[in-house]
């Protein structure tokens, strides 16, 4: 079943495999959304059916909301729990400090809401998401849909000063319409190739009237769990400098991979 999946589906799901270890029981966890995190979902769910892992979990979207259910994990909300002890999700771009862009899925708002009420930040992600500067991956902001084109020409006007090249940012849209987050908001993407300063850029942008939050996550995350289509797992933790390499064997995760074909 394993060889049906793709290099980059199988490094997803070996990153979010090794996460999954991390989860003991009574914790609560933060559980991120894209398809590296609907991974770790699918994982966690098999936790406790096959081997009655018990823990609470957030979730950062009504997408991952609904998989969690489906897969058997309770679910909380924020409020709820109040303090989670991990969260662990997706990210569309890390950098050597692991900063963050994040967004691509436009959950950003509830993933950095969740993330920071976290004792710990823990990244999934596939080797392609790893890069020397951020900014190749459209930035998204997310706005309130009210004079959201006024939001978008302060936010245009205010790339001018800062240290980037691209400075257009385009309303993402769901077909016809605009795309709507959660929130009932919507997204900016902006489209800057390099940022040269990010933790400047983050706070600047949301000092800008109408943005609501930016997909930028610095100083936010501690470790990054980096998977390999051959099954290498790569695990880096910023706070103990260490980094530590293993691989899964597939072999082991057959039935997931023949409970997720069905
Ligand atoms: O809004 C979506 C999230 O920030 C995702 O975690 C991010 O886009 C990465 O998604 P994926 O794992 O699908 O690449």
């Amino acid at each position: 079943m394993a060889g049906e999946l793709s290099p980059i589906d199988k490094a997803k799901f070996v990153a979010a495999k090794r996460a999954a270890d991390l989860v003991e029981d009574g914790m609560r966890v933060g559980l991120g959304t894209g398809s590296t995190a609907a991974w770790l979902v699918r994982c966690l769910g098999e936790m406790v059916r096959e081997q009655g892992l018990s823990f609470t979990a957030v979730p950062t979207s009504t997408r991952t909301a609904e998989l969690a259910r489906e897969m058997g994990i309770r679910v909380i909300s924020l409020d709820e729990a109040k303090w989670l002890d991990l969260t662990i999700d997706g990210a569309d771009e890390f950098d050597a400090d692991l900063n963050l862009i994040k967004g691509g899925g436009g959950a950003l708002l509830q993933e950095k809401i969740v993330a920071t009420a976290s004792d710990q930040m823990v990244v999934i992600a596939d080797a392609g998401k790893e890069v020397e500067t951020l900014g190749a991956f459209p930035l998204p902001a997310e706005v309130i849909p009210f004079g959201w084109q006024t939001t978008q020409a302060l936010i245009e006007e205010t790339l001018v000063s800062m240290d980037v090249l691209g400075r257009t940012a385009t309303l993402r849209m769901n077909g016809d319409a605009p795309f709507v987050t959660d929130e009932g908001n919507y997204i900016l993407d902006l489209h800057l190739k390099r940022i040269g300063n990010c933790r400047q850029l983050a706070m600047v942008l949301n000092q800008i009237p109408g943005v609501v939050e930016n997909g930028l996550f610095i100083d936010i995350c501690d470790t990054v769990i980096i998977g390999y289509g051959d099954g290498e797992v790569e695990t880096r933790d910023i706070n103990e400098g260490t980094v530590e390499k293993d691989r899964l064997d597939f072999v082991e995760t057959d039935n997931l991979f023949t409970d997720l074909a069905d």
